[in-house]
């Protein structure tokens, strides 16, 4: 069964080889915009794969075909950092925040004892919910970690429940210290590390992550210096797991360094960088992407990264919502983009490219609309993608049911 796409004013392929029509706009090349165009996708839902790329002059035939009525159609948003399995609400701890009450990490003890608490069902339904409104919204890959459970049961039913909804699936029982270790950080380190790990690797034959997260923030009380952070990433690399790092959040800090000198997939917020932190990212290109999560900034009144000064420098950058009871509680990829355009100093065209093909490349995925690749897309009810920043806070824009 296949299906002919028409009606597209605008396509977004993330291919470069893509240059049939790309006009002026030098977002159009770093996009692969094809205008007037079609697609031929076969297969259903998850299954679905894309046939043919091209105008829609030169479309071939298929079993179906559907009118798309003039809307631009992109690659399906790529959600790389997420910490969707949480219970219970911090919404007057955003409140105080509003009103100078900095963050410091200490609220996610809140979550963990409300995540602890909650019944399987309960955790399975607030996820689900959670990504059907990501999906309403554009987006068609999610990565899930762990983090609100830090016990050995609390965080493999963590990563177990989020494996029900993505592949990609991090483990991050080093978010912070829990309050029954407070006394001894230590012993919580080496049970992270330890039987912790073991059962994340280990459960059920096959490892309910793909990725290992550390919480490297000096300024937190709660989360990990640099050298517990690595000692958490070479223990999740020597179990085979790919590393991300939660780094340079709330100052400056080794985060940033660390994960590109241990060849992480992604060091996640970047917001406060030295000269020093930028020199390692580009090095670490290719590698290391540097995913920025602008509705923290938002949602914690902080200042923004320099996303123009990352780019301009040469380093990958990502987008991704990092959805939490914390620091952000919105799921909404088209509300990051609108952030980065115009807080970061991102070009529509940089900010759709980074919250779809580099945010992919951080978990290993290939986010191209090209014949053989996943159908993933999503489609804007206007005519081009400058209207997901240009619209920002309107719903023009959802994954698109195949
Ligand atoms: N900074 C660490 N972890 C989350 C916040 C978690 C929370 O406050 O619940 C983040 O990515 O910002
Ligand atoms: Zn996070």
């Amino acid at each position: 069964m296949s299906i002919l796409l028409t009606g597209i004013s605008e396509l977004t392929t993330n291919d470069p080889e893509r240059t049939e029509t790309s006009g002026a706009d030098p977002g159009d090349s770093l996009l692969g915009i094809v205008r007037d165009a079609a697609l031929v996708v076969s297969g259903a839902g998850p299954d679905a794969v894309v046939e043919w790329v091209g105008l829609e002059a030169d479309a071939p035939a298929a079993d179906e075909r559907r009118d798309l009525g003039g809307r631009a159609v992109i690659p399906g948003f790529v959600d790389s950092h997420t910490h969707l399995v949480f219970a219970g609400d911090r919404s007057a701890e955003f409140a105080a925040r509003m009103t100078g009450t900095p963050y410091d990490g200490g609220g996610i003890a809140v979550s963990v004892a409300a995540t602890r608490a909650a019944s399987d069902d309960e955790l399975r339904a607030l996820v689900a919910a959670r990504v059907a409104e990501m999906r309403a919204q554009g987006t068609t890959t999610v990565e899930i970690k762990s983090g609100y459970g830090l016990t050995v049961d609390d965080e493999l039913r963590s990563l177990r429940i989020a494996r029900e909804f993505t592949s990609h699936t991090t483990f991050l029982g080093a978010h912070v210290v829990p309050r029954e270790h407070a006394a001894d950080r230590t012993a919580y380190l080496e049970l992270v590390i330890g039987p912790m790990l073991d059962a994340v690797v280990a459960a059920g034959g096959a490892a309910l992550a793909e990725s290992i997260d550390v919480f490297c923030e000096p300024h937190s009380a709660h989360a990990f210096d640099g050298d517990e952070a690595r000692a958490v990433l070479e223990a999740g690399r020597a179990a085979g797991l790919a590393l991300r790092v939660h780094g340079n959040q709330l100052g400056h800090g080794p985060g940033v360094q660390l994960a590109c000198e241990l060849g992480a997939r992604s060091v996640d917020h970047c917001t406060y960088l030295s000269d020093a932190d930028v020199d390692a990212l580009v090095a670490a290109r290719g590698t290391t992407v540097a995913t920025l999560l602008p509705g923290v900034e938002f949602s914690t009144r902080s200042p923004y990264p320099d996303a123009r000064h990352l780019i301009d420098a040469g380093v990958d950058v990502a987008l991704a919502s990092d959805c939490n009871p914390g620091t952000c509680y919105s799921s909404s990829m088209p509300f990051a983009i609108a952030l980065a355009v115009r807080e970061m100093g991102m070009t529509p065209a940089e900010a759709l490219h980074a919250a779809t093909a580099v945010s992919a490349r951080s978990l290993g995925l290939d986010r191209r609309l090209a014949p053989g690749q996943p159908a993933e897309l999503a489609v804007i009810d206007g005519p081009s993608h400058l209207h997901l920043a240009y619209r920002a806070g309107v719903p023009i824009v959802r994954a698109l049911d195949l």
